[in-house]
């Protein structure tokens, strides 16, 4: 039985005071069964995040990583920090960072080793754009993307795999359950190439327009893993209804 985990992501959304309301609003739901949560927050937050979570079920993780160990990389943050102050996972190759600030599916890979050298657990995102899937490419950027991480190091280091489709991120155009599931498998079969035993057990999770309403139908295909989710994640009630679906 392969883990299950829902990932919230925050993005550049709310306050030091709407962090503690939801991190209080979260403690007071029941544990969630069978699934694995974790709250990647902005950097700036995240100390007080692990302090308040501490002996609570909740992991935290962050939301990117510089690829250096460290040095004059003026306002980047790197994974050994983040260890240090008990973040445990992080995304890599979020599809607005790819977008906005460059980067590449190698910088990517780079972050991923990075993460993993620091014991985090990187959760590496790919997807392709809408007018790279009308032109039938879906599956050669997602190869592309996963590939570069697999040519630095072994799927036993990644977190999890996360598909996010960029034409379903923020606009409630969900994926269907049927066409992200044959991402997802095409994901999978790639992995078995390499280690065919972490192929069985690397969580492989969707991202886009996912919400408590939508959820259950994506959950039900047998390589959709959980969620990370952006908006819906804002409020804790919905991020919990999602690990409840
Ligand atoms: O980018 C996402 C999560 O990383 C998805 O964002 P939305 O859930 O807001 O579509």
């Amino acid at each position: 039985m392969r883990e299950r985990i829902i990932i919230a992501n925050w993005k550049m959304n709310g306050t030091l005071e709407s962090a503690r309301a939801w991190i209080e609003a979260y403690r007071t739901l029941p544990a969630a069964a069978n699934c694995r949560a974790v709250l990647c927050a902005p950097f700036v937050y995240l100390p007080e995040i692990v302090e308040r979570l501490r002996g609570t079920p909740l992991e935290v993780g962050a939301q990117d990583v510089n690829e250096n160990p460290s040095g004059a990389y003026t306002g980047e943050i790197s994974a050994g920090m983040l260890a240090d102050i008990g973040v445990s996972w992080c995304i890599v190759g979020h599809s607005e960072r790819r977008r906005y600030y460059g980067d590449t599916d190698n910088r990517v890979a780079m972050k991923a080793l990075a993460a993993a050298k620091a014991g985090i657990r990187p959760i590496v995102c790919v997807g392709e754009t809408l007018e790279e899937r009308e032109r039938g490419e879906t599956q050669t950027v997602i190869l592309r993307q996963l590939n570069a991480v697999l040519a630095v190091m072994m799927p036993a280091s990644i977190g999890a795999v996360a598909y996010e489709p960029v034409w379903a991120i923020g606009t409630g155009h969900v994926a269907d359950p049927e066409t992200a599931q044959a991402v997802h498998a095409s994901i999978r079969r790639r992995i078995e190439l390499v280690d065919q035993a972490r192929a069985m057990t690397l969580p492989i999770l969707y991202g886009g327009s996912v919400t408590p309403d939508n959820a259950a139908g994506l959950f039900a295909m047998p390589d959709i893993d959980g969620a990370l989710v952006g908006g819906a994640s804002l409020k804790a009630t919905s991020f919990f209804a999602i690990g409840q679906a």
